[in-house]
């Protein structure tokens, strides 16, 4: 066997990072791991205990508790639920409780594909291949508008557009772990490709990153 296949994808929100994280992951024959989800399963635990999104410390609890189960709910990809989770990823003692997991995860024996928004600065900073994939907020205003109306949430497309220009702005000033590109992740700007044209580029990339 060779050595493990990291790649790490960061990106902000709808810019397609979690599509082509799943279809790399699948190319290559990797493991996969949204941890958006992780940050959004926090914040659905604080919820569902009618704890406030602010209760740092119980945010951290909830973070150490997590367990894999919790990450299928289907109640995790509603628009709200994203909302959330940038308010308790902005934690230091959420992420710390994190770290660990996700870290366990990238480092099994072939590697892993991790998407997020700080897994090429903080998580695996040692990735083989780092991409940082974006988009202009209109058009991943209008991808997440179809993705939702897709599972029946109707939402005012200029209400998703606030909603992720604000997002952008939580994650990128934050503290702890900003959301940013890597000093060594090549960006990927998909604002004029469909899918498949993203996913030819983001392949090519990591054959070519990856030395592969
Ligand atoms: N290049 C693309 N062009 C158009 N739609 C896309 C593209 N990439 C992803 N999508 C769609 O946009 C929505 C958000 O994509 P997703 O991968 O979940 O983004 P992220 O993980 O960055 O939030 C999904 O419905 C997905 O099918
Ligand atoms: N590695 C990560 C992943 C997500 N997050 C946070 O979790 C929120 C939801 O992430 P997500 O990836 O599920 O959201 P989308 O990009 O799919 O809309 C983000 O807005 C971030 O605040 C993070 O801080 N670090």
């Amino acid at each position: 066997m060779g050595a493990p296949l990291v790649i790490a994808i960061d990106g902000p929100a709808a810019s397609g990072k979690g599509t082509l994280a799943k279809r790399l992951a699948a190319h290559f024959g990797l493991p996969h791991l949204d941890t958006g989800l992780l940050y959004r399963a926090v914040a659905l635990a604080l919820i569902d205990a009618g704890t406030d999104l602010g209760d740092e410390a119980a945010a951290a609890r909830a973070a150490a508790a997590l367990s894999a189960e919790g990450l299928n709910d289907p109640r995790l990809r509603e628009r709200a639920m994203g909302e959330a989770a940038s308010r308790v990823s902005s934690v230091p003692q959420v992420r710390a409780a994190l770290l660990s997991w996700q870290q366990r995860f990238a480092g099994g024996p072939e590697g892993a594909v991790l998407d997020g928004r700080d897994i090429g600065t903080v998580v695996c900073p040692d990735a083989r291949v780092k991409l940082f994939i974006t988009a202009t907020p209109e058009e991943r205003a209008r991808r997440r508008h179809r993705e939702l109306a897709g599972r029946g949430e109707a939402a005012a497309p200029e209400a998703i557009l606030a909603d992720i220009r604000a997002r952008d702005a939580r994650d990128s000033s934050r503290t702890a772990a900003p959301l940013k590109a890597a000093a060594d992740a090549v960006v990927l700007d998909t604002t004029d490709l469909d899918a498949d044209a993203a996913f030819a580029e983001a392949l090519a990339l990591v054959i070519r990153l990856g030395s592969l």
